[in-house]
């Protein structure tokens, strides 16, 4: 699994009891998840389909240093399904565990398409080889 992201918790991530807000970290998921599967399927065209139980293992308080990570379990005809982890940087300790989450690959008229992918793509995908909706 790659940890590509890390995220400083600040004053304005947190929640009334001064841990890291729950919803603050699955919008950073969600947002982390969505260019994962821009980059496999080389589509910006992709959409949030289902997210499995979500288990948040331990909290973050301000200033920890936490980080995302993504991995493509499994690639079906028009969807990608990844699962995350996201762990204290600096501990290692989980924070959060997500066995499964699912995108779809869209075309122009937002049905879903095949992508054609079946496994990861660790080279560098080049920004212009990522289909866009014109
Ligand atoms: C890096 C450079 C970028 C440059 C460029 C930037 C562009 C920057 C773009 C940003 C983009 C942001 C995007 C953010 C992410 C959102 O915020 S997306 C918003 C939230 N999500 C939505 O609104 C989606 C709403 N749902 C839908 O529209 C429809 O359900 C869908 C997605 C079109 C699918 O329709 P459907 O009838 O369920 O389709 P169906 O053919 O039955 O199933 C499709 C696939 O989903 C699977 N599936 C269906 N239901 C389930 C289920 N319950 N569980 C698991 N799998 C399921 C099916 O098995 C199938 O997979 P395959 O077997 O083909 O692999």
């Amino acid at each position: 699994m790659n940890f590509y992201t890390r995220k400083w918790v600040k004053p304005e991530d947190l929640n009334p009891n001064g841990s890291l807000f729950g919803g603050t970290l699955l919008r950073w998921i969600d947002e982390e998840a969505v260019i994962y599967a821009i980059v496999q399927l080389a589509n910006s065209h992709v959409v949030t389909k289902y997210i499995s139980e979500i288990n948040f293992v331990s909290s973050a308080q301000q200033g920890d240093i936490i980080e995302l990570g993504i991995e493509a379990t499994n690639f079906g005809t028009t969807s990608i399904t990844m699962r995350c982890e996201v762990r204290n940087k600096i501990t290692r300790k989980t924070i959060l565990s997500i066995d499964k989450l699912v995108f779809v690959n869209l075309n122009k008229e937002g049905t879903p398409t095949p992508h054609g992918r079946t496994e990861i793509t660790y080279a560098y995908v080049g920004i212009d080889k990522i289909k866009k909706d014109e």
